[in-house]
């Protein structure tokens, strides 16, 4: 594997440094320096960097933090920006349910697991349904705490969309909770952001509630 070793501060590039949900980092270590630092990880832990199963660890954890953390170089808008017309006055919810969710937790940075469920009520014009599940994925790839996952998803998809209304829920376990500390498997965080027509009218979150029908068990991590 060919890796760049360069010791000079690269100033992050967050794809969405417009916003003010962006988390612009000042400067990013190079590939090196973050192998560098699981190799430390490795040590601290009491095991042998240097013993053959490892030797690879280093590389293979930046490779995987590097797909886990994709998320800041996606940018919510740009997934959104494509909105079709051509409805013939489509003006009902539009519901995905069930989009799979793998997060990480910004203390433990361990995985967070679950599903998340996106509406709208459109106003004029819909989203390709796939870039709903984009914007989670990409604010998901990051490191996170439920409630913002939520809020960022839902205040993107009205910023960008600008729809009579939006909803999100997600539920999710949270191994930080399951594999560590208090150890509780089974508990279900849910979190919810309604906005616009989904906030002031209880009878339409109702629907969007018993459309998602949210409670049942958690997929596997
Ligand atoms: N509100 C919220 N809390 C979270 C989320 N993910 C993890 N946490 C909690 O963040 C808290 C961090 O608490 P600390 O006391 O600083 O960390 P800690 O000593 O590791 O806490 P324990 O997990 O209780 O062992 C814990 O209570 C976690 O359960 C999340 O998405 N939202
Ligand atoms: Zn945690």
């Amino acid at each position: 594997m060919n890796i760049t070793v360069t010791s000079a501060r690269q100033p992050a590039q967050p794809a969405a440094t417009n916003r003010a949900d962006a988390d612009p980092a000042p400067w990013r270590p190079s590939r090196a320096e973050a192998e560098a630092a699981v190799r430390t990880l490795l040590l601290w832990a009491g095991d042998d960097p240097d013993r053959e199963g490892l030797l690879d660890t280093p590389a293979r954890v930046a490779r995987a933090y590097e797909e886990f953390f994709s998320g800041y170089a996606e940018d919510p808008v740009e997934l959104l920006a494509r909105s079709f017309a051509e409805t013939d006055g489509y003006d009902e919810m539009v519901v995905l349910r069930d989009i799979r969710l793998e997060s990480h937790c910004e203390h433990h940075m361990v995985p967070i697991i679950g599903r998340a469920h996106v509406a709208y009520l459109p106003a004029g014009r819909v989203v390709g349904i796939s870039k709903l599940a984009r914007v989670v994925e990409a604010y998901a790839r990051r490191l996170q705490i439920q409630e913002k996952l939520t809020a960022q998803v839902a205040n993107s998809i009205q910023e960008v969309l600008q729809p009579r209304g939006v909803a999100v829920v997600i539920e999710a376990g949270h191994q930080c909770m399951t594999t560590r500390g208090v150890h509780k498997p089974g508990v279900a965080m849910i979190t919810s952001r309604m906005l616009g027509e989904f906030r002031t009218d209880p009878a339409l979150r109702r629907e969007f509630l018993a459309m998602v029908n949210s409670g049942r068990p958690l997929p596997e991590a």
